[in-house]
């Protein structure tokens, strides 16, 4: 078996036991019943993942920025340059980007991963090389990538996963760099959920109105040019629960179902991810399903992980009981993935930035809701009376 096959075998669902527990134990605690919302859902999700409750703290936190270059840059779908990508890099290397003042503020440690890179970057402590090819081709011509490139770089994200897990993380943060990146999230979840160009395209970094028309119809030729517009025309199949119909469809949207672990070298998934993905975007997917397979939770960062996760869940459904979505961005492709993936952001900050930022914010509100696990009181333990019937 391939190390992908290895850890898409390995990959568990929630366990119901440990869910059922953290919920009968949520409700003996000092508190309301629900009285800490969402917070208390993220603890049992992390206790159906650890298939322990209470689960372990979630920390230290790791963040890993997957690093790539896009050939559909040269269509104008984004302002920068394409060396902006390099350029970023190094600045994450020298810990002058916005991802790293949040991991210092969250004591997450940061790891720079090169798998597409269109420059050599030169050797430095905490950048990983595992450069697949130097960026991808122009998705809105045909693939982006060959199936086996996508393989190569969900292979590299897996073992970015499993090394930092091996050097103490018990959470793991996406975080993304590539300019243009955002095109080809807008075609993932178009190829993934059925949505039409329009709805799915944002304007990323920032683009004028010119722009973003423009961008609309370059997610839709890369649709089209690769086999995946789809024959409801780009309606949404989504039922409107944030869950797929059955059933998965060769030439159109890929349901988050998809095909068994057998086929992935030749299933639609794969597929999917290898013609309007980014390298970066299957290294997240292989990042993803790598936490995954280890029972150590993933928090989500914005729409390049929302759309990476969408392929995740496609070659693994039960890889997205491990995901927390650490917020929604200001993309509105990003809110139409997490619908599309069941997962609920913690936070909405109007963040439209990437690298990982909106993840590692959401990071102490993970710890925090597992420690009250761990270290409240139970009505029975600190002999406070529960309410009446
Ligand atoms: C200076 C700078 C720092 C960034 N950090 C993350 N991104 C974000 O913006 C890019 C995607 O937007 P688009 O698709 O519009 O090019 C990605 O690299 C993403 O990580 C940045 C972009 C820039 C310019
Ligand atoms: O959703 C994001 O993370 C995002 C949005 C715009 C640009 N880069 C990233």
């Amino acid at each position: 078996m391939t190390i992908l096959e290895q850890t898409l075998a390995a990959i568990r669902p929630a366990d119901p036991e440990a869910v059922a527990e953290a919920r009968a134990h949520q409700d003996r605690l000092t508190k309301p019943r629900g009285a800490l919302g969402a917070l208390e859902e993220v603890a049992v999700r992390l206790a159906g993942a650890a298939a322990a409750s209470p689960p372990p703290i979630p920390a230290p936190a790791a963040l890993a920025i997957f690093a790539a270059d896009h050939g559909v840059h040269a269509q104008g779908v984004s302002p920068w340059p394409q060396e902006v990508t390099q350029q970023m890099v190094g600045n994450f290397l020298a810990g002058g980007a916005v991802a790293n003042a949040f991991a210092a503020q969250v004591g997450a440690t940061v790891t720079v991963v090169d798998v597409g890179v269109a420059a050599d970057l030169p050797p430095a402590p905490n950048l990983i090389v595992d450069k697949v090819a130097y960026g991808t081709a122009d998705l809105s011509e045909g693939p982006a990538m060959t199936p086996a490139q996508a393989v190569s770089a969900l292979e590299a994200g897996i073992a970015v996963a499993r090394r930092l897990v091996d050097q103490g993380a018990r959470c793991l943060v996406t975080g993304d760099m590539g300019i243009a990146n955002t095109t080809a999230s807008a075609a993932l979840i178009c190829a993934f959920t059925g949505r039409d160009a329009a709805e799915a395209t944002g304007r990323g970094t920032g683009v004028d109105d010119e722009t973003l028309t423009r961008k609309v119809e370059v997610v839709r030729r890369a649709l089209l040019a690769n086999g995946l517009a789809g024959p409801a025309g780009g309606r949404s199949r989504d039922a409107g629960d944030g869950r797929a119909p059955d059933g998965d469809v060769v030439a159109g949207p890929v349901s988050p179902g998809g095909p068994p672990a057998g086929d992935v070298l030749t299933g639609s998934a794969l597929r999917t991810l290898a013609a309007v993905g980014g390298l970066e975007h299957a290294a997240i997917a292989g990042f993803i399903l790598g936490a995954a397979s280890l029972r150590v939770p993933v928090i989500l960062d914005g729409v390049i992980a929302g759309s990476a996760a969408l392929a995740a869940a496609a070659l693994a459904p039960d890889a997205v009981d491990h995901c927390v979505a650490g917020h929604r961005s200001a993309e509105p492709g990003h809110a139409l993935a997490l619908a599309h993936l069941g997962l609920r952001p913690l936070v909405e900050l109007e963040l439209r930035l990437g690298e990982g930022t909106g993840g590692l914010l959401a990071h102490p509100l993970v710890c925090a809701a597992v420690r009250v696990m761990h270290e409240v009181a139970t009505f029975d333990s600190a002999g406070v009376t529960e309410k009446g019937a």
